[in-house]
């Protein structure tokens, strides 16, 4: 049985944000996906700037590896992480198989204003003056944000196009929700421990988090 997650912080920061987390994990193209309307070439443009952002996202796991094994004193997180790292390399496999199949050249694509603020916010948050507690609250909400679009995507009811529920799976399936949930148990942990100063910047990451991934959301609606 699944043991039940106790509440903390990122919870409670959850319903202070509801909206904005709502407008993540449920935009009209994540909806429009599961209602089958989904237009293919919004999903050949998210395919292509997803493509870029996770070769972005690969060093910002990578340095919470090392992050994790010097300064979190559980060796269980290193392994977490590392979990995550290797889950990337599949994810880049499965988006090269994806841009042949939807004819997506990589080498072509550009990346829109909204990914390459992302990957600078990303990049900021490698700098050593970063807390770990607040480095580990951005990893899991940016592969939350995707758990939870994605799954909502093959829920009852569901009007998922065949060639999408791969992709739906990808970040939908239950290996990765628990994954999702194993990174919010290390970041609730450290957060416990944590000064005001750091959990208001941490409280302030995520909602950046949320606010990024809603405009990276918007690139596939033909937003800048
Ligand atoms: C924008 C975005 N956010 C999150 C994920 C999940 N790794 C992703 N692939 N792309």
């Amino acid at each position: 049985m699944e043991k039940p997650e106790k509440r903390g912080m990122i919870d409670t920061w959850l319903d202070k944000h509801r909206s904005i987390h709502t407008a993540a994990t449920r935009h009209p193209f994540v909806v429009s996906i599961r209602d089958g309307s989904v237009d293919l070439s919004s999903f050949r443009t998210w395919l292509g700037q997803d493509y870029l952002f996770v070769r972005g996202f690969v060093p910002f796991v990578a340095n919470a590896l090392i992050r994790a094994g010097k300064e979190s004193g559980e060796s269980s997180d290193m392994e977490v992480v590392l979990g995550g790292l290797a889950s990337l390399s599949d994810e880049i496999e499965w988006f090269k198989r994806e841009g042949s199949k939807w004819d997506v050249d990589f080498s072509t694509v550009v990346p829109q204003k909204a990914n390459q603020d992302y990957s600078r916010f990303l990049e900021a948050l490698m700098s050593d003056e970063v807390k770990y507690s607040v480095i580990m609250t951005a990893f899991w909400a940016i592969e939350a944000v995707y758990q939870e679009s994605f799954a909502h995507c093959l829920e009852d009811g569901n009007k998922t196009p065949a060639e999408l529920t791969g992709a739906c799976q990808r970040w939908g399936n239950d290996g990765f929700k628990q994954y999702c949930s194993s990174v919010k148990n290390i970041a609730e942990r450290c957060l416990e421990n944590a000064s005001g100063h750091v959990l208001a910047e941490a409280e302030d990451v995520l909602v950046r988090v949320l606010e990024h991934e809603v405009a990276f959301w918007e690139m596939s609606r033909g937003g800048q």
